[in-house]
């Protein structure tokens, strides 16, 4: 049976569980619970925190796990990334007060900097060839400067709303861009091939949107251009010998652009269905 690591907490918890589910798998009904069995997909989970997940996976008890690309690293565990599951964004950037010396990386040069994520942050300073005194903390890093103990920090960033009310402001380098991973044991990346397909159509099936219209035999070439699809468009002919019918995916976001394009350059009859599942 796939042992498989999935966040108990946190911001990414959620998110996974939701595409766990919408993958087909059994999920926990309440959040005590820490471990389940799929029998019908015969696969079982662990809920773990999100900065364990990837000890764990490393350390090959766990086959593979969901965590984020910045604990992976925090980690140092030998765990190897798989696939981007394209939630849970954020940067990971330095702050200092509102107002401060503090412009670039050298600035940091003998400075105490708080940190939750020293691994990541000595890894990065030492590659860049600075310096400093780490100071590490558990969370609510922010506060750290006003309370004394640095004088910077560096941390997760998603809308900045924290850093502001704390009086930060970033600069320098940002030291990485995180998103959701796949994980897996080192030499099991083949043990997490079904999983993998299954969320990978869950993110296709979020990403992109099926266009189906019908288009003049002498524009199917720059139609195709307009939508080629992931591999290429399926083009079918219709009872008008002068018309075929063209069906591709487009990325969701691009939805309106798209049909802006393929109305002006003449196909006709466009509709756009969400995708329910997929498997490419
Ligand atoms: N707005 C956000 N705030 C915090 N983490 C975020 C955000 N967006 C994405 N993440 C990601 O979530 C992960 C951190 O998760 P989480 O905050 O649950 O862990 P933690 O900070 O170790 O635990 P806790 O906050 O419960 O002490 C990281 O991979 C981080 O990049
Ligand atoms: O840029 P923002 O949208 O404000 O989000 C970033 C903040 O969210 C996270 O904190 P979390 O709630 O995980 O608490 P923690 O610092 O104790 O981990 C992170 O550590 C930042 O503090
Ligand atoms: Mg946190």
């Amino acid at each position: 049976m796939l042992r498989v690591a999935v966040p108990n907490k946190g911001i990414l918890s959620d998110s996974a569980v939701s595409m766990l589910k919408e993958a087909g798998y059994a999920t926990r009904r309440d959040s005590a619970e820490l471990h389940l069995v799929d029998q019908e997909n015969q696969i079982e989970f662990f809920y773990l925190r999100p900065r364990d997940i990837a000890t764990y996976v490393g350390s090959g008890s766990l086959d593979v796990g969901l965590t984020g690309l910045d604990l992976l690293h925090d980690s140092q565990s030998r765990a190897v990334e798989v696939a981007d599951l394209g939630f849970g964004g954020s940067t990971f950037r330095f702050a200092a007060p509102e107002g401060s010396s503090f412009r670039e990386l050298s600035d940091l040069a003998g400075k105490r900097l708080a940190t939750a994520y020293p691994n990541l942050i000595s890894d990065y300073l030492a590659s860049h060839g600075v310096s400093v005194e780490i100071v590490k903390l558990d969370g609510a890093v922010e506060s750290a400067v006003r309370l004394g103990v640095a004088d910077a920090v560096a941390d997760v960033v998603s809308t900045g709303n924290t850093l502001r009310k704390a009086g930060l402001a970033i600069f320098g380098p940002v030291i990485l861009k995180s998103t959701a991973r796949l994980i897996a044991a080192p030499g099991k990346t083949e043990l997490a091939s079904k999983l993998l397909r299954r969320l990978q159509g869950v993110i296709v099936a979020r990403e992109y949107v099926i266009f189906d219209y019908d288009c003049p035999v002498d524009l199917i070439e720059r139609a195709s251009q307009v939508t080629p699809g992931i591999e290429s468009p399926t083009i079918s002919p219709l009872a008008d010998k002068n018309w075929v019918a063209v069906r591709a995916l487009v990325k969701a976001e691009q939805t309106n652009q798209v049909m802006d394009q393929l109305y002006e350059l003449g196909a006709r009859a466009i509709l756009v269905s969400a995708i329910h599942a997929a498997r490419i």
